[in-house]
């Protein structure tokens, strides 16, 4: 799914107007009516409503779902900020139509109480952060203590930079039209956001189809598209034959997770290379794979690099400087596709002429102290973050997976995609090492570096929401993701 500027919503907006066609009234009576939709099923008709609207045509959304909730017997007050006078169109024939009591905001007074305020103050045609009455309404609406729900935006939030200045409504829920906003990806603007959505209003897929982006949201069809079928003579041999570096005296437990994960994920062959002290370990928690052992009791002291289709380094490998050699000599040879991550991504950090020796098209999956760590410097913001993000994967030719929630995938060619699943469930310690065993191991079975991302985050992520459906998200632990992947496959297949 394509996330748009702001620029370009506006545009599909007036195409959809001027190609369906359809009067853009009617345009909003169909975006009102879809907020609405999802209103009903989550509120029910005995608590009290406050629309508080502006004067633009996200006032006008306001007003036009005042007047279908009022017609389905809610109780629904409406404050107006703003000159009516000079309104947008759709604006001021929304309010001929309202019969409930409209209320024009005065700084002075307190809003009228209510158990839920809708916002309709602003949505993507905020031109400006919220100052004078508008910061003091978006205060009072803060600090009402009612649940609020924002239509297509928080008001006072930028749709697709940063916002300056704290003056935006902290919504529960955000109602988006049609596709998800670039604010809604990133952590900082979650506080504002809240839960989101995006509803269909039937805005033209043709011009969204010709629009270019550099950002898109993951969704579970896309996903689909993306995996190979299986065939019924199919052999090991085909499906890869892969391998995973890491553990070191304490942290055997991140190779186990790597391998179990990747045992899970369909890669036909799977060999762990460990320091002695984790052979035991590994071949009694996970009897499909194979291990090779270093000649070191407690750390990695060499990689081995032959025959393998895809090989990740990193889970439990330590930073111990016979490692770091390991690794310079290793990459010094090495030229296909990697997965990297935790302590080889730390020794990377600390060592910076090793990054040169990168093989193009790997995949570095990053948490974001990793992430800091790895580009040498911070950001002022997310936006910020994003674009140092890109930056980077062109530098490295690589991709990078910043992990979070809605992880983004940053490609070479400056394409970002954020993931649609997972959730606060899997902010434990071990779920990286998940996420790097099922990476190795589709990496493995033939798919492209830029596929391979996609579907080990999608699945990562998906797994991790059947945990959660099944265990809660306070109980669930790392371990858990794997025994979920094969819901998170069956589900997409
Ligand atoms: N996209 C779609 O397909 C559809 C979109 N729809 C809806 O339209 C919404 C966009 O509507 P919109 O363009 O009229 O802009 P909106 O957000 O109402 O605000 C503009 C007004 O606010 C003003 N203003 C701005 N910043 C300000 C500030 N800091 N302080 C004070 N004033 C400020 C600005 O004034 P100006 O910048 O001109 O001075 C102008 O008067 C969109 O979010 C969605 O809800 C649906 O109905 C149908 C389908
Ligand atoms: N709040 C969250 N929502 C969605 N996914 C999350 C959340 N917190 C963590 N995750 C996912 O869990 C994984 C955590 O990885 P990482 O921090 O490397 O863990 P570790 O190093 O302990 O293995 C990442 O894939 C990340 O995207
Ligand atoms: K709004």
């Amino acid at each position: 799914m394509k996330i748009l500027s702001v620029e370009n919503i506006r545009d599909l907006d007036a195409y959809t107007i001027e190609h369906e066609p359809i009067s853009s009234f009617d345009l909003m009576e169909r975006a009102s009516k879809a907020f609405v939709q999802w209103f009903v099923s989550k509120v029910t008709s005995d608590k009290s409503i406050l629309v508080v609207a502006g004067t633009g045509n996200n006032g006008g959304d306001g007003l036009a779902v005042a007047r279908m909730l009022h017609d389905k017997k809610y109780q629904v007050k409406v404050v107006i900020i703003g000159n009516k006078d000079s309104g947008s169109d759709d604006f001021k024939t929304n309010l001929k139509r309202l019969s409930t009591q409209v209320f024009e905001f005065d700084s002075e007074a307190k809003l009228p109480k209510a158990d839920i305020i809708i916002d309709a103050i602003f949505g993507s045609g905020l031109s400006r952060p919220a100052e004078g009455k508008y910061a003091i309404l978006i205060e009072q609406i803060n600090e009402s203590g009612a649940e609020v729900a924002s239509i297509d935006m928080p008001s006072g939030l930028f749709a697709d930079r940063t916002t300056e200045g704290k003056s935006i409504v902290r919504a529960n829920a955000t109602v988006s039209f049609q596709l998800p906003k670039l604010a809604f990806m990133l952590p900082e603007t979650y506080e504002y956001v809240g839960n989101w959505h995006t509803v269909d209003i039937g805005l033209s897929q043709k011009f969204i189809s010709e629009q270019e982006t550099s950002n898109y949201y993951i969704t579970a069809s896309f996903v689909k598209s993306l995996i190979k079928q299986t065939g019924k003579f199919d052999h090991k041999g085909m499906n890869g034959n892969a391998l995973i570096v890491g553990g070191s005296l304490g942290k055997i437990g991140a190779a186990v997770l790597a391998a179990k994960a990747a045992l899970r994920s369909g890669v036909g062959l799977l060999t762990v290379q460990v320091p002695r002290v984790g052979n035991s370990i590994l071949q009694v928690a996970a009897p499909e794979a194979m291990t090779i052992l270093d000649d070191q009791e407690n750390l990695i002291s060499s990689i081995t690099s032959d025959g393998y289709n895809a090989i990740a380094i990193g889970p439990g490998l330590g930073t111990d400087s016979t490692t770091v050699k390991a690794l310079g000599n290793f990459l010094t040879d090495y030229q296909k596709p990697l997965v990297l991550d935790a302590d080889a991504l730390n020794i990377l950090s600390d060592n910076r002429v090793l990054m040169e020796l990168i093989p193009e098209n790997s995949i570095l999956t990053p948490h974001p102290k990793e992430f800091k760590r790895l580009l040498g410097e911070s950001w002022q913001n997310d936006f910020e973050r994003l674009d140092k993000q890109k930056e980077l994967s062109k530098k490295l030719k690589s991709i990078i997976i910043l992990k979070g929630a809605h992880s983004s995938i940053s490609l070479p060619n400056g394409e970002v995609y954020f993931n649609s699943t997972g959730n606060e469930g899997m902010a434990k310690g071990g779920s990286g090492d998940v996420l790097t065993g099922m990476l190795v191991s589709i990496l493995g079975q033939g798919y492209s570096s830029r596929d391979a991302a996609i579907l080990g985050v999608f699945l990562h992520g998906s797994a991790g929401d059947f945990a959660k459906n099944q265990l809660g998200s306070i109980a669930m632990k790392s371990g858990d993701l794997i025994n979920f992947i094969p819901e998170a496959y069956a589900h997409i297949c």
